[in-house]
């Protein structure tokens, strides 16, 4: 885990987020008690839970963006999850056990990517050797496979195909949930298969650019252990994992009237997990007291009083993220690492277009997009995508055409295209 202080997470989250200074201070100071506990003694570690987070605030301002760069800065696994979807019927009270479930299959990948980046370049000459036996084959003299070897480094056998055989892993094959047992108890066929077998090898024919990948991927594999993997998921949940829980206030009201779930029942069956229980999971069990929990809601008819008080009392810190203003979404547009206007800038120049926004341009967006905001529906800092999408729509067409050119974009140039679309709600509706 990075031993960032909470004024650098703060920071980094500086570059992706505007404004929300708050709710980054809250989360930097959740990241950084993570990190504080793992230096204790293990005996005061486990009785430091987290002080889970409640964030209050309108759609599209910011809350799932904070959490989610939170976890990337922190590498935890990370899952986002509407608690409205277990108010669906058909709903059995422990379904929600799955969240920690999806919660440790991320954990598996994120540490999976991680250790074949450790072992990368052990695996890249573990593979480029059975690109060439696949070439040559395994009697060629070392002189030819050399000979071979260069050719194959400067790409010029990159289209030529050849047969290559690969073991079906078990990795990412998904398991089977017996109907009737209990949740985790899960046989994963191809594991089994695998253990039976000695792994089942396929033969594929690809060219020696596509083989490349997934030589390297198996041979990789094959020098990492996979139950040191899981393990380590495990570890990197239990201690590090975040779950982010949106649409908590729609689990506030009494009762579900229209024969869906009850929404108490759903906040009570989500209590253990916040509490701290362990749930188990084809790869064994696994520990939520120390996950730290961000729930989520715009409360705008609901108030966090109305959540049952044990849930109250597990998501202690509060904070309130505002509504964008005018500013804000200037802001956004421009200053993020990879704002919307960056990235369209850099859409564009792939076409040999070079595209610019006046200052007039940023500021004739945010006024539509706030005005649209106000008039149809709120819906935050989404609105400009929509925005930019429709002033873009002809230059996107035709960018093939106009490589070489610079296109500037002004602000008239933003009302002609928009004006009086925003004008009409009623047209906007359907459009932006
Ligand atoms: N303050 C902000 N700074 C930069 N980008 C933002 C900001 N707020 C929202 N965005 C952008 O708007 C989009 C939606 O934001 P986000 O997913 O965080 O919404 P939210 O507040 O979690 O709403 P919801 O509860 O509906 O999911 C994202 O693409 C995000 O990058």
């Amino acid at each position: 885990m990075p031993d960032f202080s909470p004024r650098e997470i703060v920071s980094e989250l500086d570059r992706h987020i505007v404004g929300q200074k708050d709710a980054k201070r809250a989360v930097a100071i959740a990241l950084r008690n993570r990190w504080r506990r793992l230096q204790l003694d293990p005996s005061l570690r486990e009785e430091v839970l987290p002080k889970n987070i409640l964030m209050i605030g309108p759609t599209g301002v910011g809350k799932t963006e904070i959490s989610r760069r939170l976890a990337r800065l922190a590498n935890a696994p990370f899952v986002k999850v509407e608690a409205t979807k277990f108010t669906e019927i058909g709903y059995v009270g422990r379904d929600v056990e799955q969240i920690v479930r999806d919660l440790l299959e991320v954990g598996i990948s994120l540490v999976r990517t991680q250790r074949r980046k450790d072992v990368e370049a052990k695996a890249h000459l573990a593979a480029e050797e059975r690109v060439l036996d696949a070439l040559v084959g395994t009697s060629a003299s070392p002189s030819t496979r050399d000979a071979f070897r260069k050719k194959l480094r400067t790409g010029e056998l990159d289209d030529k195909e050849i047969e290559v055989e690969l073991t079906a892993t078990a990795a990412g094959a998904g398991g089977m949930e017996i109907p009737g047992m209990p949740g985790g108890q899960v046989i994963n066929l191809s594991e089994m298969m695998q253990k039976m077998m000695g792994g089942v090898k396929k033969t594929r024919r690809v060219s020696v650019k596509d083989s490349h990948d997934l030589l390297t991927a198996e041979e990789a594999d094959k020098l990492i252990d996979q139950d040191k993997i899981v393990a380590e998921a495990i570890g990197a949940v239990e201690n590090n994992g975040i779950v982010f829980l949106d649409e908590i206030d729609k689990i506030c009201a009494k009762d579900g009237r229209d024969g869906s779930v009850s929404r108490e029942g759903v906040q009570r069956d989500l209590l253990p997990l916040i509490e701290g229980t362990t749930v188990s999971t084809k790869h064994g069990p696994v520990k939520t007291d120390h996950i730290l929990f961000i729930a989520s809601g715009a409360f705008h008819v609901a108030k966090p009083s109305d959540l049952l008080p044990e849930l109250q009392g597990r998501l202690p810190i509060r904070v309130e993220l505002k509504p964008l203003d005018k500013d804000d979404f200037r802001r956004i547009l421009t200053e993020p690492q990879a704002s919307l206007i960056k990235q369209y800038v850099a859409l564009m120049q792939t076409e040999g277009v070079t595209l610019a926004f006046t200052d007039d341009a940023v500021d004739a967006i945010a006024e539509i997009a706030v005005h649209v905001n106000a008039t149809v529906e709120n819906i935050g800092a989404r609105r400009l995508q929509t925005v930019l999408e429709r002033i873009l729509d002809d230059i996107s067409f035709s960018a093939p055409d106009r490589s070489g050119e610079t296109l500037t974009v002004d602000g008239a140039a933003v009302r002609a295209a928009l004006g009086d679309l925003a004008r009409n709600t009623d047209l906007s509706r359907f459009i932006l």
